[in-house]
C-alpha cells in the first residue's frame, strides 16, 4: 500500500508570469492569491494556501512536483524507502517549507530526472476560494490533478513509481497506436486515490526541460470547462487538443498550450476507481470523441531543439 495520498502541489518556472496569469486566472478561473515569493504567481484552487505557484526565471521549466502523504510518519517511511532504492534524498529546510506552505518535506530526483518532493501538512487558508467561473475544484481525496512526465527512461522510471513509492498501475496506451511497428512503448497511468491516475509516464526522446508533459485540473462542471475553452480561444492561446472524452477516465477535456512548451489539461466527469475490482486495461484510442491534436504545437519535451 503506498504512503501517497495524492498530487499536492507543482511548482514550475516561467519567463512569462503575465502571459501565466493571463492563462490561469483570466482564462481558466484559478484565483490568484499572496504568497511567500515576490513576483510569484500563487494560485488557489480550493482551501489549501495555493496549489500551482509559477515563479520567475530565466527558462521554463518544473521546479517540484509535491507528493502529499498522511503525517510525519508517513513521510518519514517515503524517505527510508527512496533512500533504501540508492536515491539521494534531502530535508527541505525550515525555510523551503515555510516558501511550500507545509509542515515538512523531502526532495530527491527521480529516474526522469523530476524535481520530486513528498511532503505533510499543508497549511490552509480558510477564506472563500473565488474562482473564475464559480466552479469548483475537485480536489480533496483525489488529489490537485495530475501530471504526465516525459521520461527516456520508461521503464525506471514506471519501477520507481510503482515498486519504490508504491503507486498503482492504471493501464496504457501504446504510442503510435496498437499496429505501431517496433517494440510497444506505451504511456503507462499510475494511481495513489480514486482518481484514475495522479501520474502518467510517457516515453520521451530527450530529457531537457520542461519536464512536463501536462498538468490535469479537474472541475465540477461542465459548463466552466466550457467557458474556459471560449476565453482561452478569445485569448489567443494555443489550442493543443479541442475537447474529448479520453476512454479510461471519462473526463471530458481540452489541452491548452502553456508559456514554456507543455499542455494545461482541463477537464470534468472523471470517473472513479474501485481498487476492490480494477484491473489495468490497455486502451486503443485515447479517446471516444473529439481530442484532436492536430492543431498542437511540438511538445518542448519531444522536439530536439527545445
Ligand atoms: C490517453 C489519455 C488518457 C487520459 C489522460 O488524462 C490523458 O492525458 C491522455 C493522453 C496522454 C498523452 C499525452 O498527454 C501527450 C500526447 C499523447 C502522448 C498522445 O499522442 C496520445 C496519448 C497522449
Ligand atoms: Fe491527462
Amino acid at each position: 500500500m503506498t504512503q501517497i495520498r495524492g498530487l499536492g502541489y507543482l511548482l514550475v518556472q516561467s519567463q512569462d508570469i503575465p502571459r501565466w496569469r493571463e492563462l490561469t486566472v483570466e482564462c481558466l478561473g484559478l484565483q490568484e492569491t499572496s504568497g511567500p515569493e515576490a513576483g510569484a504567481l500563487h494560485l488557489r484552487m480550493d482551501e489549501r494556501a495555493a496549489r500551482l505557484v509559477v515563479s520567475p526565471g530565466d527558462t521554463d521549466h518544473v521546479l517540484a512536483v509535491g507528493w502529499e502523504v498522511r503525517d510525519q510518519f508517513a513521510l518519514a517511511h517515503v524517505g527510508r524507502a527512496v533512500e533504501a532504492a540508492g536515491f539521494g534524498v534531502k530535508v527541505l529546510s525550515q525555510e523551503e517549507c515555510d516558501h511550500r506552505r507545509v509542515e515538512a518535506a523531502i526532495r530527491f530526483d527521480d529516474p526522469a530526472g523530476t524535481p520530486t518532493e513528498v511532503f505533510f501538512g499543508p497549511i490552509l487558508d480558510h477564506s472563500p476560494v473565488l474562482t473564475g467561473y464559480g466552479q469548483k475544484f475537485v480536489t480533496g481525496s483525489q488529489g490537485m490533478g495530475h501530471v504526465v512526465l516525459p521520461t527516456t527512461r520508461p521503464e525506471e522510471t514506471v519501477a520507481f513509481y510503482t515498486e519504490v513509492l508504491g503507486f498503482l498501475p492504471r493501464g496504457a496506451i501504446r504510442l503510435g497506436g496498437p499496429a505501431a511497428p517496433g517494440p510497444a512503448r506505451r504511456v503507462r497511468f499510475i494511481g495513489v486515490n480514486e482518481r484514475h491516475h495522479s501520474l502518467a509516464v510517457c516515453p520521451a526522446p530527450h530529457g531537457e526541460a520542461p519536464g512536463l508533459v501536462h498538468l490535469m485540473m479537474e472541475v465540477d462542471e461542465l459548463d466552466a470547462v466550457g467557458r474556459a475553452l471560449d476565453e482561452v480561444n478569445k485569448h489567443g492561446f494555443s489550442l493543443s487538443s479541442t475537447l474529448g472524452r479520453h476512454t479510461n477516465d471519462k473526463m471530458v477535456s481540452f489541452y491548452v498550450r502553456a508559456p514554456g512548451g507543455w499542455d494545461l489539461e482541463y477537464g470534468c466527469e472523471g470517473s472513479l476507481v474501485d481498487e476492490s475490482w480494477y484491473t489495468a486495461e490497455e486502451i486503443t484510442a485515447d479517446s471516444y470523441w473529439g481530442h484532436d491534436w492536430s492543431g498542437s504545437e511540438p511538445l518542448a519535451a519531444f522536439s530536439p531543439t527545445s
